[in-house]
């Protein structure tokens, strides 16, 4: 299949009411490695309610991300640790609503929030599995090397994993704020082992957050099976990723540096979507404006 084929591919991405369009096909795991393979860009927002679950789907949104940062953007907490599996569980059957509503065609990936996963990986499958039972398709774990026996044990097991490296937001503390990873040699040679252990193990999956740019093409690049989502990480990734809110301007604090206010010149939210949609797969988003790193 060409990717001209396909809804996403073909702009424009989304004019109209929401959802009910005809032979919008659902995105899978399949669907997401040949878009991979092809170079179409894989263009993702993050969800926590039905509503804009079902407005982001409709503009053609190919996944959308149930992120613990719904912490800070729904709970107004001032970082992701302390958000529990109850919250997730809640906004998953939220967002799994609106598409189910709206014939929705979105791939969901929830996160696994910290304490979770962490202890064993019988408590990692406990966790993914309740995600994946309130709707989640894929599950997200931030860590390195220590968590490719996790990534390995759920995917045997039927668990589809996107696995996250570079600022990983549940260990700010041991960060030291939040900032860019990978700038050193020597952690830059840590992250592109680490990235081809995870690749190895089965992530289908992988968000690389506030690296440099040149690191996370290199990573993309090594990658066999793994498709790369980039979030303040350049433009050399399968795919992006950005937190909703932040996309059409709304932000309790200072924005990140790596987002573009696609609100700005859209007439309505579903526009801004769509522009996102559109500069994502055109390779416009993000530009070396964007990242200084
Ligand atoms: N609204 C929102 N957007 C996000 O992108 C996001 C969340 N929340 N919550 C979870 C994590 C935390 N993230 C963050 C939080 C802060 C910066 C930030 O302040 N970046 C600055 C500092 C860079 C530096 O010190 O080097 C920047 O200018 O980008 C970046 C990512 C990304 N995620
Ligand atoms: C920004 C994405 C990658 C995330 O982890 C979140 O929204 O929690
Ligand atoms: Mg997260």
């Amino acid at each position: 299949m060409s990717p001209t084929d396909t809804h996403t591919a073909t702009p424009p991405y989304g004019a109209g009411a929401i959802g009910l369009l005809p032979g919008r096909k659902p995105i899978t795991t399949l669907r997401l490695s040949q878009m991979r393979e092809q170079g179409e860009k894989i263009a993702i927002l993050t969800a926590y309610d039905a509503t804009f679950a079902a407005v982001a789907d409709a503009a053609g949104v190919d996944c959308l991300m149930v992120g613990d940062s719904l912490g800070m953007v729904c709970q107004g907490r001032s970082s992701t640790v302390g958000v529990s599996l109850e919250s997730m569980l809640y906004h998953t059957q939220c967002v799994t609503q609106g598409l189910l509503r709206t014939e929705g065609r979105a791939l969901i990936i929830a996160d696994l929030p910290f304490g979770t996963y962490q202890q064993s990986k019988d408590r990692a499958i406990e966790s993914a599995i309740q995600l994946m039972q309130a709707g989640a398709q894929m599950v997200k774990l931030e860590g390195g090397g220590w968590t490719t026996e996790i990534v390995a044990f759920l995917v045997e097991r039927g668990i589809p994993v996107c696995a996250h490296l570079g600022l990983t937001p549940q260990t700010v503390s041991a960060l030291g704020g939040y900032r860019v990873q990978g700038r050193q040699a020597a952690a830059a040679d840590k992250m592109r082992a680490e990235a081809s252990a995870l690749d190895d193990a089965g992530a289908s999956m992988m968000v690389l957050e506030m690296v440099p740019a040149e690191l996370a093409s290199r990573i993309t690049q090594a990658m066999h099976a793994c498709a790369t989502i980039g979030i303040g990480a350049g433009s050399g990734t399968a795919g992006q990723v950005l937190v909703m809110h932040d996309m059409l301007g709304l932000n309790l604090g200072r924005m990140a540096r790596f987002v573009r206010n696609f609100m700005h010149d859209a007439g309505d939210v579903q526009g801004a979507f769509a522009a996102y949609v559109r500069a994502v797969k055109d390779g416009v988003f993000p530009d070396k404006t964007l990242h200084a790193w």
